[in-house]
């Protein structure tokens, strides 16, 4: 009983990490609920270790997008350049956090994956009212990211709806409770609604099979000659 654990994820079943699968699949968006990626002692730690980490206000995205959001790195991607851990202890801890086994098997079974997905780019979100995200592609940041796994971390708020928008498909409107964590493809656009109270918080990190370089400048360029 034992041995075979070791193969399976300790988080949940094989059943039901093949029908988050299939949701994601079929939908491009799945929501896996509470307490099930990430315990509350988990979630305390991040909470714990973002406090050490400088805040930035960002006004537009990498694609000339609007946002209004303050953003905390914690690992970066920049063009160019292979992704590296933002400066600190505690980006590296929140790393390390975020790839343990267990969670890692997890989602590498939704994403549909035969071996690890690599983290390339991770920040916290902090939304006051009147801070959103304007629509975008995650994909024009890094087109290698594949899926974006988003962690909630607040639970009073209003407004700050997670918005897709599927070509072909009627839009979608999400609003996972704390602890959630919403795994969505980087290659449909969406955006968060303006947060109209209290203050929505999020971990947000975009998963590749890729762990070179961000090709987006060489791509660009190329799109230039
Ligand atoms: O904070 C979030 O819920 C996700 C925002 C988003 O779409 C992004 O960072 O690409
Ligand atoms: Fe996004």
């Amino acid at each position: 009983m034992v041995r075979a654990m070791n193969h399976k994820s300790r988080l949940l079943s094989e059943e039901a990490l093949t029908k988050y699968r299939i949701e994601l699949l079929v939908k491009g968006t799945v929501v896996i609920g509470p307490q099930i990626l990430f315990t509350q002692d988990e979630l305390a730690k991040i909470d714990q270790l973002q406090a050490e980490i400088p805040e930035e206000e960002v006004r537009e995205g990498d694609a000339g997008d609007s946002h209004n959001v303050f953003v905390k790195r914690v690992r970066i991607d920049p063009p160019g350049r292979a992704p590296s851990n933002a400066n600190g202890a505690a980006p590296g801890q929140i790393m390390e956090l975020l790839e343990r086994k267990d969670r890692s098997f997890a989602l590498r079974k939704i994403l549909g994956a035969t071996s690890d997905y690599v983290i390339r780019r991770c920040q916290m979100h902090r939304m006051p009212p009147g801070s959103y995200v304007g629509i975008h592609l995650d994909a024009a940041s890094d087109p290698d990211f594949e899926y974006s796994v988003i962690v909630q971390l607040a639970r009073d708020f209003e407004g700050g709806e997670f918005v897709v928008y599927p070509s072909g498909y009627e839009h979608q409107v999400y609003r996972p409770p704390f602890g959630a964590v919403l795994v969505t493809t980087c290659r449909v656009q969406h955006e968060v609604k303006p947060v109209l109270t209290g203050e929505r918080r999020s971990l947000v990190y975009f998963c590749s099979k890729r762990s070179g370089a961000n090709r987006r400048i060489i791509e660009s360029s190329t799109a230039g000659l």
